[in-house]
C-alpha cells in the first residue's frame, strides 16, 4: 500500500490551534501515515515575519511535542532560497518516490492566491491539495481556479487515493484563529492564551516575541 503523507506548510508566526486542530482532523479523515508541519523559512509572498525562522521552527516543534500524531519537516530552513512550495514538493518526491500519495494542505485564503505562486501550474503534478475552510475570511475564488476546481475536485475523502492531481475541499471544525490576531493581542499586551498551545505561549513570553 502506498505511503500517504500530508504537508501543512505555513509561516507559523506563530503556530496556533487553528493549524493544529485542522492538521489532526485531516490526518484522521485521510487516514494518513504521517502529517508534517512545514515551516516556511523565507516566505516569498509576505512581509518579513515577526519571529525568525529558527524561532518559528522551535515553536512548531513545541506545539507537536508529545503524542500529537503530528511531525515537523524542517527542509525549508535548509534551503538558501525563497521557500517555494513547488521546490519543497519536488524534494518530498525525491524522498518518498512517485508512488507516495502526497497532500499539500492549505486554507481557503491561501488557495485563492494560488495563481500567484511560483510555477503554480506544476503543483498538482506533484501533490493533491486539501483546502480547509477559513471562517475568518470571506474570499471569492478567482475565475482561473473555478475550472480547476470543477475538473479536479473530490468531495469524499475516502475516494482520495491518487498520488497527485486532486483537490479536496474539507469542512473541518471551524476555528477563527489567526496568527495576525495573536500578534495583535500580544502587541496590545493582552493574552492569546487558549488560542495556541501553552508551550508556544511560554516560548513567546520567554523570548519577548511580538511585544511592543
Ligand atoms: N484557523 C485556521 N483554519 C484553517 N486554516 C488555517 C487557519 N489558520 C491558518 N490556516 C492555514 O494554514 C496555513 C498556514 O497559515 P499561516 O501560518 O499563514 O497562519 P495565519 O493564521 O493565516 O497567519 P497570518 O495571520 O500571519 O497570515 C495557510 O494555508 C492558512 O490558510
Ligand atoms: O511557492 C509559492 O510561491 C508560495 C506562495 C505563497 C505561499 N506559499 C506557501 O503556502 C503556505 C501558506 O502560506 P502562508 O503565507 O499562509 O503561511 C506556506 O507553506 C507557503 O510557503 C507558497
Amino acid at each position: 500500500m502506498s505511503r500517504r503523507v500530508g504537508l501543512l506548510g505555513g509561516t507559523f508566526d506563530p503556530v496556533h490551534n487553528g493549524h493544529l486542530r485542522s492538521a489532526l482532523e485531516v490526518r484522521e479523515w485521510l487516514a494518513l501515515d504521517e502529517l508534517r508541519l512545514v515551516p516556511s523559512a523565507r516566505p516569498p509572498h509576505r512581509a518579513i515575519p515577526g519571529a525568525n525562522a529558527e524561532q518559528r521552527l522551535d515553536m512548531v516543534r513545541l506545539a507537536v511535542q508529545g503524542d500529537t500524531g503530528l511531525q515537523v519537516d524542517d527542509r525549508e530552513l535548509l534551503r538558501e532560497r525563497p521557500s517555494y512550495t513547488v521546490e519543497t514538493l519536488e524534494s518530498i518526491r525525491t524522498e518518498l518516490g512517485s508512488d507516495a500519495v502526497v497532500f499539500f494542505i492549505l486554507g481557503w485564503d491561501a488557495f485563492c492566491a494560488l495563481p500567484t505562486w511560483h510555477r503554480w501550474g506544476e503543483l498538482l503534478d506533484l501533490c493533491s491539495l486539501v483546502v480547509l475552510q477559513r471562517p475568518d475570511y470571506d474570499l471569492e475564488v478567482p475565475e482561473v481556479l473555478k475550472d480547476l476546481l470543477a475538473a479536479r475536485s473530490v468531495t469524499d475523502p475516502g475516494q482520495a487515493c491518487a498520488s497527485f492531481g486532486e483537490i479536496m475541499p474539507l469542512v473541518q471544525t471551524p476555528l477563527a484563529i489567526s496568527a495576525t490576531h495573536i500578534r495583535s493581542l500580544l502587541a496590545e499586551r493582552r493574552s492569546p492564551r487558549f488560542l495556541l498551545p501553552d508551550a508556544v505561549l511560554d516560548y513567546i513570553e520567554t523570548k519577548g516575541l511580538y511585544r511592543p
